[in-house]
């Protein structure tokens, strides 16, 4: 009696049997997502509906399920097929009709794929079979596998069988070769047909399965599994032939509640596996077409051929008889399927955020910049930079030169051509940007007002007048001819004289553009030229940065240090400048990195220097060089007081009527502390000084309460700096300090050799000072020890120094005397002009003294050692041959010179005295030793005249052709000694 049969339509639904309505509402639940379709299809025992639609998932688990379409002559072909592979229980013909029905679509498709269907004899019939080991899985029944026989003797029998109409063979999984555990895979698809005779009969697994050789293409054999069998016994050995018993389920009841939970839990856990799976999907799409109907022990077959479980797990399946059991070995292993593939879910799907998080973020930036584009909010990046260098030169296009047009459309024009990622692009967009950034023929309009250029140079700079007289006659020059173009001015001077600032002013004064750059130490042509665009990272030279930064073609700029040029390594920095300096050449000056020309005709090129000297002779040669010499005291405090004091207190937050720094407090600072030419270390100590004050403003501030202590603002003895230890005060100078509160609101810092604030909040008595601050003393920094000494064999000299005049001591002592002696040693660190100097001195020294005395054999019997200090300062030129001769006649004649006098001038042989250099510098430094006389060569005379009266102020100038002269002045006048 057929437990089911077809109802219409057939294809959407199926039934499983055996059971009853009633008991199957968990399989209903788990598989009937759309019941209200389902066709009932049986009368007897209906036990499970499932609606299968066109869904594949529904679908493969209908076919699971085991209701496909089928016919009666299906029905019967199926039958044949498979009619033996029962389940063994109780209700065995509704099995076995089920079975044929599935069986009888598979066999036609199989027919139709390779005519592999026979009827006669059954497989059952089937007790002798030839063995075919598998290495990897045993065959389950319903099951394809592809093997590849390797042993010729045993694919032609197997050949041969197929031809005698009897295609089966039996199909048994080899086992691990002893000790192999750690590489189940070692045996080969090769190795395992070579394991022959008794030897495989050993290997091979008791139960295997009767194998259906559906194809033979070479040594491809494809097998279809039908039943199980078990070997009894070897028949003959080469080929391996075995002799069988054909295995069935051992019997069971249809209606166990037990085994029906069982394989319905298999069938929802296939059913899970199977929404993910798509691998799983195919299987059991084939399985269905060719196997069909399930039933208990065959769910258990699918579900553990299907499961990635290992092989002996397989087998284990496979050896199970018990129908039972065997679903339970298959639940565990599809169960372990699921876990597996639940992991396999996730991982799959974190890749897919990870990536569609990505692609979402790309996508959407592609549609804003389409939007943005479509709504004109935007163009692409190519078209929106050439749009920004155009409207960039759009401004400059009338004034730009042709040349230059040309090479920005042609950049342009490749712009668009590249692609946006290359690097040719990034090259080509800096081009542009540089070149569309130049200020071309973007002039500011120069100013030539002679009157508010002199207002703005005193406005920044104390004295320096005749500086300023040069550059208004500049002014002036440029006003006539309508531009300024064609000098470079050179400051020249010690550090600290305010060439820099200068520069600075002098582009206020002519409303231009100051830029400045130092030139220091610079070794790298290309820092001036620029580099070749075919470098990576190559930059366009510092004047091209300095047009791009002021925004004018006619700025002033700055080159500082121009003395301190580095030696290029390669190529010479000195030559670049010359291109950039020169009036004839500057105006096609090339920029290796724009490769146009630009005009720099128009800018106004100031360099400063401290040593003119070390300046490179062709760039000297194009300058006109502009002496700053240092300044006196008596400038100095000017100086202090109307320019840096301002600067300092604005920089410290201190008011003007906070504070008053008296004159004699600022003298002392500068005589004692501030020596130098400059006034740079005179800034610094004001500073130094305002920001004491506003230290002790704040904290009277914060305290609220009147002062009752102060600090010396005055720098401490190891602060101070003295930056010419040659020229040190002569003597030891004690300053007292004083410091009063003048009061929370109003201090004063008053100094005679005092500075002092009073306070004014006790205001009992404004007038009585009440002294808060301990007195003390700021000795001077002597850091040459007193060397006038009173025997009077030292004469003080003057000399030039990169950092302004100072004046020089020349000691001569006798080191022995004897018949014939008569020689010379010198000391201190002398250069060759120096010493040869001092050898002229010495033989010039004799002859006069032979004039003079010539009795006095003293140069001829006595060894002199000559000593110029500090012996730690290099020193030489010629300018101090006056003062060696006077030094060694002063000792030769035991008369002592003059401690008031200074002299400077270089000697002849015959005793002429010729010009020296820094006649300014020397007068200051005399002056600042306190000197009264001064002795200089006559053909100086014109240097001296033009100096400022107050430099000249006091002092008695004397000025000689002749040592003779000095000779005179020297030791005839020096009765004051
Ligand atoms: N005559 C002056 N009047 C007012 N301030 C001055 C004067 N001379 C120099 N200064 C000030 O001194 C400071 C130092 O000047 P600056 O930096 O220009 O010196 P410099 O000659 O360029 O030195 P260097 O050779 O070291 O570069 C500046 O703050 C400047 O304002």
């Amino acid at each position: 009696m057929p437990c089911c049969h077809f109802n219409q339509p057939p294809p959407l639904s199926f039934h499983f049997c055996p059971s009853t309505a009633s008991k199957s509402p968990p399989m209903l639940k788990l598989l009937s997502s759309t019941s209200s379709s389902v066709h009932c299809l049986t009368t007897a025992t209906p036990t499970l509906r499932i609606n299968q639609e066109a869904n594949s998932v529904f679908y493969a688990l209908g076919l699971l399920t085991g209701l496909t379409r089928r016919s009666p002559r299906n029905s019967l072909f199926r039958a044949c097929f498979c009619s033996d592979s029962s389940d063994g229980s109780g209700s065995k013909p509704a099995v076995e009709v089920e079975e044929k029905g599935a069986e009888s679509e598979s066999g036609s498709d199989l027919k139709a794929a390779s005519a592999i269907v026979s009827t006669y004899p059954r497989p059952e019939d089937y007790l002798t079979v030839l063995a075919l080991p598998l290495p990897h899985r045993p065959l389950f029944p319903g099951f394809y596998m592809p093997i590849y026989v390797k042993d010729p003797k045993l694919l032609a029998a197997l050949q041969e069988s197929r031809k005698r109409q009897a295609p089966y063979a039996g199909a048994f999984l080899l086992k691990d070769e002893p000790g192999s555990e750690s590489n189940p895979s070692s045996d080969t698809v090769k190795s395992v047909y070579d394991i022959k005779g008794k030897e495989l009969y050993n290997r091979l697994h008791e139960v295997g399965t009767l194998a259906q050789i559906s194809s033979i293409q070479g040594d491809q054999v494809i097998l279809i599994g039908h039943r199980r069998l078990r070997i009894t016994k070897m028949v003959s050995e080469d080929p391996l032939t075995v002799k069988v018993d054909h295995l069935k389920e051992k019997p069971y009841d249809k209606d166990d509640d037990v085994i029906k939970a069982t394989s319905f839990e298999v069938i929802s856990t296939l059913r899970d596996v199977l929404k993910t799976s798509s691998l799983w999907r195919d299987h059991v799409q084939t399985y269905s077409q060719h196997i069909g109907d399930f039933n208990f022990p065959r769910l258990a077959d699918f579900g553990a051929a299907i499961s990635g479980a290992n092989k002996l797990q397989c087998q284990q399946v496979l050896e199970e008889l018990d129908v039972h059991k065997r679903l339970q070995l298959t639940l565990e292993l599809v169960k372990k399927e699921m876990e597996i593939s639940k992991i396999q879910e996730s991982i799959a799907k974190a890749i897919e955020e990870k990536i569609s998080g990505e692609q979402r973020r790309y996508l959407l930036n592609e549609q804003l910049k389409a939007i943005k584009k479509e709504l004109g909010l935007e163009t692409d990046d190519k078209t929106a930079l050439s749009a920004k260098f155009r409207e960039r030169l759009e401004p400059n296009r009338e004034q730009c030169p042709p040349h230059v047009l040309q090479v920005i459309e042609e950049e342009l024009t490749k712009l668009q051509l590249l692609e946006a990622s290359s690097s040719e692009f990034n090259v080509t967009r800096n081009y542009l940007d540089w070149l569309t950034v130049i200020p071309w023929g973007n002039y500011s309009d120069e100013n030539f007002d002679v009157v508010r250029a002199q207002t703005i140079l005193d406005e920044d700079h104390y004295g320096l007048t005749d500086v300023k007289e040069r550059i208004l006659e500049f002014i002036a020059v440029g006003k006539l001819r309508g531009t300024s173009q064609g000098k470079i001015i050179c400051l020249s001077g010690p550090p600290g004289v305010g060439k820099t600032s200068i520069g600075r002013s002098i582009a206020r004064a002519l409303n231009r553009k100051f830029f400045r750059f130092s030139v220091g130490g610079l070794s790298d042509v290309a820092e001036i030229k620029g580099h070749r665009r075919t470098y990576i990272g190559a930059m366009p030279g510092k004047m091209v940065q300095c047009l791009k930064n002021v925004g004018t073609a006619n700025p002033l700029v700055l080159i500082d240090e121009i003395d301190k040029l580095g030696r290029g390594y390669a190529g010479d920095p000195a030559s670049a400048l010359l291109e950039l300096l020169d009036p004839e050449q500057n105006a096609n000056f090339l920029d290796h990195y724009l490769d146009v020309t630009i005009d720099l005709s128009k800018v106004l090129f100031v360099c400063t220097a401290n040593v003119v000297d070390n300046i490179p002779n062709p760039l000297l040669d194009r300058m006109e060089v502009i002496a700053i010499a240092g300044y006196i005291t008596d400038e100095k405090i000017h100086i202090a007081r109307d320019y840096l004091e301002k600067t300092a207190q604005e920089a410290c937050g201190v008011k003007p009527e906070q504070v008053e720094v008296t004159d004699g407090a600022l003298l002392g600072l500068i005589e004692n502390y501030c020596r130098e030419a400059g006034v740079r270390n005179l800034q610094k100590h004001i500073e130094k000084i305002y920001r004491k004050i506003a230290l002790r403003l704040v904290r009277e501030g914060s305290s609220n309460e009147p002062v009752i202590s102060g600090e010396v603002v005055l720098p401490t003895e190891a602060e101070a700096e003295v930056v010419d230890a040659t020229d040190q005060h002569a003597a030891a100078n004690e300053t007292t300090v004083e410091v009063e509160s003048v009061g929370n609101s109003s201090h004063e810092l008053k100094s005679e050799s005092s500075v002092q604030t009073t306070d004014q909040s006790d205001a009992k008595d404004a007038t009585e000072t009440e002294k808060l601050q301990t007195t003390e003393t700021i000795k001077a920094v002597e850091k040459v020890a007193h060397l006038r000494s009173d025997s009077g064999w030292v004469v003080m000299g003057l000399a030039w120094t990169a950092m302004g005049g100072s004046t020089l001591y020349i000691e001569t002592t006798l080191v022995e005397q004897g018949e014939g002696k008569g020689a010379l040693h010198v000391t201190g660190q002398l250069g060759d002009v120096m010493k040869e100097s001092a050898q002229i001195a010495h033989t010039l020294a004799r002859a006069i003294l032979l004039e003079k005395e010539p009795d006095n054999p003293f140069f001829a019997n006595t060894k002199l050692h000559l000593h110029v200090p500090a012996g730690a300062t290099p020193k030489d030129g010629p300018s101090a041959g006056c003062t060696m001769i006077t030094s060694m006649l002063s000792l030769a004649m035991k008369k002592p010179v003059r401690k008031d006098l200074a002299m400077t001038g270089e000697v002849t042989l015959t005793g002429k005295v010729l010009p020296i250099g820094g006649v300014k510098e020397k007068t200051i430094a005399g002056r600042r030793s306190e000197v009264k006389t001064i002795i200089f060569p006559s053909a100086n005379k014109r240097d001296y005249d033009e100096l400022a009266p107050n430099v000249k102020e006091g002092l008695d100038v004397h000025f000689v052709d002749d040592y003779s002269q000095i000779f005179n002045l020297a030791f005839d006048n020096n009765t004051e000694n």
